[in-house]
């Protein structure tokens, strides 16, 4: 057996730093679309479908401020207009330029948790390398979310 034969085995911590890695370089290629005029502040989103496949979001900004979509919403905006099912998403992972990873704003959190699961990873980067993996529940504590209308 060559060399390049030979199999390459990953423990789960590898291969899950690996998919995390994989979604982060993704939410980068996705930063690339921003459109930031006024904060010169570009941000990129990717969210992992069921079916593997990524969905690209990127912050767009407005002359009026107030109507500005952040990169996360526009994943999970985009996703939910092409059909795909709420609440059926793998992972979300962010980036920005920030000092520490970046944290979502207030309204994305509680968007994440109408469509995403509670339970469901969020990967947070800055264009350091620095990363930390967090859920959509603990991004938002003592949450109102779409159990309390019993709407779910
Ligand atoms: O998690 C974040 C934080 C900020 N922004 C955007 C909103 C605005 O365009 C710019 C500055 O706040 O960054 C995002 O897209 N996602």
């Amino acid at each position: 057996m060559t060399n390049c034969e030979r199999e390459i085995f990953l423990s789960p911590e590898e291969m899950m730093t690996m998919e995390n890695t994989n979604l982060l370089l993704e939410a980068i290629k996705a930063r690339a679309a921003a459109y930031t005029p006024y904060s010169g502040f570009a941000v990129g989103a990717a969210l992992l479908d069921a079916d593997g496949h990524v969905h690209h979001g990127c912050n767009i900004e407005n002359a009026a401020y107030g109507p500005t979509n952040c990169a996360e919403r526009t994943a999970l905006f985009r996703a939910i207009a092409d059909g795909l099912a709420p609440r059926s998403f793998q992972a979300l992972a962010v980036i920005g330029e920030t000092d520490e990873p970046i944290t979502p704003c207030g309204v994305c959190r509680q968007v994440m948790l109408e469509l995403c699961r509670p339970d469901m990873p969020v990967i947070l980067g800055n264009m350091k390398g620095d990363v930390r993996e967090t859920t959509v529940a603990e991004l938002l504590p003592d949450a109102f979310g779409p159990s309390d209308l019993q709407k779910a």
